[in-house]
């Protein structure tokens, strides 16, 4: 391995700490601590092990967590009476509705629902338009981490090489509207692509949201490469990411590992959109870039 290996625990970890800093001056302001909400619809194990962590993480950074846990049974009318009354609940700053909901239920017409001003998942139409127009508004927390890691690690990204597998509403097309917002030269690759490598082969950043353990391979990237792994796939038990991890290491400049990368960022940038929803709706000054 000659990757360098990128923490994103750790990173996660220190935005996590630079959240709760802001809290107690909002606080102080409003007489209230900013507020989550997590609507979670059925028992997917995976999705409650996720809305267990993340109101474990909200409560350590100082907020509020309200968890709403409905049986899988719970109709569309149930699911979007709950969204008009966290709407209207003002102690209720972000909106989170842990995806993907039960097949009988029409997701879009919830994520439509919500307030744009408390949707911290950034998946409400409106805000990706925002981010599409280069708007303020909330930005998908998963591509939001991965910006974070890679400026982290590689200061100004203009005029960068960056390939982007995967074109979901919540990873993909947001992360290459990110990267393009930042001067980057962004190819967004799917499974119509044609010759994935040929791309690659120029990347100088790889972002990877696909979904199938291991798909993208060392001999397809350029050396030196920085590879941001998204994936999240359960093989015999374990973790493993999109990116086969032993073979890109030794051809990357620097690796997210599966876990410990994207997946701790995630939940950090929830709490952080969180944090800055509150501000926002309270007329309350925050700098944002400096968290
Ligand atoms: N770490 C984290 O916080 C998060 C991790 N994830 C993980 O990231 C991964 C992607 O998630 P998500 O975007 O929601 O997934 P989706 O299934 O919605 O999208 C997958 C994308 O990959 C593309 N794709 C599939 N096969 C290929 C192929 N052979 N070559 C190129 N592209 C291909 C699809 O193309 P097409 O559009 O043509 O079908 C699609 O655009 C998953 O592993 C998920 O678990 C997701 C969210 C958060
Ligand atoms: N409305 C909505 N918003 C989401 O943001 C959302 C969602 N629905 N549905 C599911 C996906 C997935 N997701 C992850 C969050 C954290 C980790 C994470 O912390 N992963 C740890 C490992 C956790 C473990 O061990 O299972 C890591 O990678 O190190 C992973 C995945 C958010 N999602």
């Amino acid at each position: 391995m000659s990757a360098e290996l990128i923490d994103g625990k750790a990173f996660a970890a220190g935005l996590r700490a630079r959240v709760a800093q802001q809290v107690p001056a909002f606080a102080a302001a409003t007489g209230r601590a900013p507020g989550l909400a997590v609507v979670l619809v059925g028992e997917d194990p995976a999705s409650a092990v996720y809305v267990r962590s993340k109101g474990k993480m909200t409560c350590e950074a100082g907020m509020e967590s309200f968890e709403h846990r409905l049986s899988a049974e719970t109709s569309q009318e149930e699911l979007i009476a709950l969204v008009d009354q966290l709407n209207a609940d003002p102690a209720v700053d972000g909106i989170l509705v842990q995806l993907p909901l039960p097949g009988h239920l029409d997701s879009e017409a919830v994520l439509l629902r919500i307030d744009p001003d408390k949707d911290v998942d950034g998946f409400h139409p409106f805000n990706a338009g925002r981010l599409a127009t280069g708007l303020p508004g909330f930005v998908p927390c998963t591509p939001l981490g991965c910006l974070m890691l890679l400026e982290d690690r590689l200061g100004d990204l203009t005029g960068l090489d960056a390939v982007v597998i995967g074109r979901s509403n919540i990873v993909g097309k947001p992360m290459a509207a990110l990267l393009t917002a930042k001067s980057c030269t962004v190819t967004l690759t799917h499974s119509r692509t044609r010759n994935l490598p040929h791309y690659l082969a120029h990347a100088d950043i790889v972002v990877a949201a696909v979904g199938r353990a291991d798909f993208v391979k060392g001999e397809w990237l350029k050396p030196g490469a920085t590879v941001i792994d998204v994936g999240i796939n359960r093989v015999d038990g374990a973790l493993r990411g999109d990116v086969d991890f032993a073979g890109a290491a030794s051809v990357a400049g620097a690796i997210t590992p599966v876990p410990g990368g994207v997946g701790p960022m995630t939940i950090a940038c929830l709490l952080r959109n969180t944090l800055v929803a509150a501000h926002r709706r309270e007329g309350v000054a925050l700098d944002e870039d400096s968290i």
